[in-house]
């Protein structure tokens, strides 16, 4: 994700397995105002503690009530009943300090100041005197410190970075901190710290690091911008995204889906093992060229040119977010690198690409006679470049590519890494293949999806939803903190670097039954459709709050669309003597060899789609048994025997 992530690539961990889970108190912030010795009325009043966790900091404090409710200045001198109370008050007072004493709702990590004035507690010198001195202690000193973790992970060099996390989850708990040398990262893996940063207290964090790394591609576009900025960016972007636009992509979805299937008919045909990672990349770089910018990248057969200088930023994105040094920042590097000047020339050849679909957009929509409105398209050309500058969205053209790139980015690697980690969790569970293909014939027969099918194909939409859950993308979220707050019970300063490892929260064996089972049937098939908030913020595959993803709905319909129209028409299983299937990190989760499948077609397919797929309109109610049925299936069976 980071550079600095790769320092946890470097130094092997020298961990301390302390285990914290006593409950904290701010010693400080105790105000013990019933002094029988200074006070006779104040004493007369039974003290209540009570607990403030509504920003999540969880300080004590003892506040003064009359049982009564009557004024206790008012109240009439009963010595008798005075001094029950006031021997009453004491005791509840001694109780209470031997509870701070050993440490029940007390730090986690303590200072020796405070383990001094437990040790004074525990020999029993007199409470006015620990009272003294708990005051005078200096705030900082008895504040909670967060768990830690120091050291360097040599042992862990080639494993993916998000996986030495989860065992450092399990041993310090919800929040830790990671320390290498001077550097620092808080690494959050529980629902309501996430929750607050993503949701509650959003405003005060930004990108971070996220935004240094990915300035050199993605400049100021939605996901690294922060402020006003990213705020004008989202409130213009996200309306392009409206209900009739994403229905209109479900058939540029099937018709993508339906020549990755022509590509693997001829695999099946041929007897030839596929390596699916790179058939979903391209599958999901030529939808998202489509919906983004009315760009056709035909990546699927074409590899040259524009499509590699894609793949050429989106490595260098990758390698930038795991590198050990910014070796890119060095001024004189930019010149001599050969790596630098490829990627520089590849920038180049997609900004010129960007700029011109943006003039030719710009002339079509000068040209047409549409007016806009809340859910205008242009049915030529749905895309969200169109629906912007359709609009009269005043923004700069370098903005303006900035969002496209962010926006091709975000939804190639995204989509494709889901499908590649769906297909597989399949290939070890036959039974969930059956049930998916059940409801696929049942469903879609042999049409190309709707966007009624949508809501019909409830357990495909479970796979996928039990596929990010195992395999979220990316795993990691990345947040800076631009002021002072409070994280769970522990203080946190402005400018503390946070990953919210989502891949923790999603295989929580705290959260989850059987956390690391890929089982769909984990969602009810008429719940909810699972999100962040129904979910409590356990479960985060697009992330939440302000910041959450703007693609999730055509996301989940992309990946609906594709799987379906796959296993209805073929089987995958692991190919034999394939490379083991291993992850390691970019931006999302990538296999380190790829993903080799044997794909054969199913005995009795519903039926061979083959259409024509100049053009992005499909009438999706065609059934493609109508369009020359009989030479399709001659082909199937052909290919078949
Ligand atoms: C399965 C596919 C996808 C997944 C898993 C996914 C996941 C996410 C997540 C987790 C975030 C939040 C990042 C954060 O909080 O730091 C995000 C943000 C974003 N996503 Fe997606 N995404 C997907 C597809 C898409 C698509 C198709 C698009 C565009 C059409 C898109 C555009 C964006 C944008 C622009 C943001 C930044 C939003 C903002 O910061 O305001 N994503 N995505």
């Amino acid at each position: 994700m980071v550079y600095y992530v790769a320092l946890l690539h470097s130094p092997p961990l020298s961990i301390s397995t302390q285990r914290f889970h006593a409950k904290q108190i701010c010693i400080n912030t105790l105000k013990f105002t019933t002094n029988a010795a200074t006070s006779s009325s104040s004493s007369c009043f039974p003290c209540s503690i009570t607990t403030q966790r509504g920003s999540g900091s969880s300080s004590s404090v003892i506040a003064r009530a009359s049982p009564s409710g009557r004024d206790p200045d008012s109240v009439d001198d009963d010595d008798d009943v005075r001094k029950v109370e006031r021997i009453l008050e004491e005791k509840r007072r001694a109780a209470l300090f031997s509870k701070i004493a050993s440490g029940e709702f007390t730090v986690k990590q303590k200072s020796v100041l405070l383990s001094i004035l437990e040790e004074l507690a525990k020999v029993g010198v007199p409470n006015e005197v620990l009272e003294f001195l708990f005051g005078w202690v200096d705030r900082g000193a008895v504040q909670l410190k967060i768990p830690e973790a120091k050291g360097s992970v040599k042992a862990v060099r080639s494993v993916a970075f998000f996986i030495p996390l989860y065992e450092l989850y399990l041993t310090y708990g919800g929040i830790f901190r990671l320390s290498f040398g001077p550097k620092s990262f808080l690494i959050v893996s529980d629902p309501s710290i996430a929750k607050h940063i993503l949701r509650d207290n959003a405003k005060a964090y930004s990108k971070g690091i996220l935004a240094e790394i990915l300035d050199f591609v993605m400049g100021k576009g939605l996901i690294p911008a922060d402020g006003e900025i990213w705020r004008v960016r989202r409130r213009a972007i996200v309306p392009a995204l409206h209900q009739k636009y994403v229905a209109a992509m479900i058939g540029l979805f099937g018709q993508a889906a339906d020549r990755l299937c022509q590509k693997l008919d001829a695999a099946a045909s041929d007897g030839e093992d596929v390596e699916m990672e790179s058939l979903f990349s391209r599958l999901t770089l030529d939808i998202i060229g489509k919906a983004v910018f009315n760009y056709d990248f035909d990546s699927l057969s074409n590899d040259t040119g524009i499509v590699e200088a894609v793949y050429t930023v989106l490595r260098e994105a990758e390698d930038r977010s795991v590198a050990p040094i910014p070796v890119w920042e060095i001024p004189i590097w930019k010149d001599i690198s050969p790596r630098l000047r490829k990627v520089n020339a590849a920038l180049k050849l997609i900004n010129d690409t960007l700029d011109d679909l943006i003039a030719i957009c710009k002339r079509m929509v000068d040209e047409e006679e549409l007016l806009f409105h809340e859910e205008y398209m242009n049915e030529k050309d749905p895309s969200i470049l169109h629906f912007l500058l359709a609009s009269g969205d005043d923004v700069s053209s370098k903005q303006l590519r900035d969002d496209l790139m962010t926006m091709l980015i975000a939804g190639h690697e995204t989509s494709a890494a889901v499908l590649t980690w769906t297909f597989y969790l399949l290939s070890k569970e036959p039974r969930v293949v059956s049930k998916l293909q059940e409801e696929v014939d049942s469903i879609l027969g042999d049409r190309f999806p709707t966007i009624e099918d949508m809501k019909k194909l409830k357990y495909t939409t479970r796979v996928i939803n039990e596929s990010l859950r195992l395999y979220p993308q990316p795993p990691v979220l990345i947040r800076r903190s631009l002021e002072d707050d409070v994280l769970g019970e522990y203080p946190i300063k402005r400018g503390e670097d946070i990953f919210i490892s989502v891949w923790n929260l999603h295989r929580s064996p705290k959260l989850w039954d059987d956390a690391d089972k890929f089982e769909p049937e984990r969602w009810a098939l008429d719940g909810p459709n699972p999100n962040e908030t129904n979910q409590n913020f356990k479960y985060l595959p697009f992330g939440g709050g302000q910041r959450k993803c703007i693609g999730d709905l055509f996301a989940s319909y992309e990946t609906v669309v594709a799987l379906s129209m796959l296993v209805r028409r073929f089987n995958f299983q692991m190919a034999v003597g394939a490379p083991p299937v291993e992850m390691t990190t970019g931006a999302t989760i990538h296999t380190t060899q790829g993903l080799k499948m044997t794909v054969t077609h199913r005995i009795k397919p519903p039926i061979v789609p083959s259409l024509q797929m100049s053009t992005l309109e499909v009438d999706p109610s065609i059934s493609l048994s109508d369009q020359d049925e009989m030479s399709q299936k001659g082909e199937v069976y052909q290919a078949q025997s």
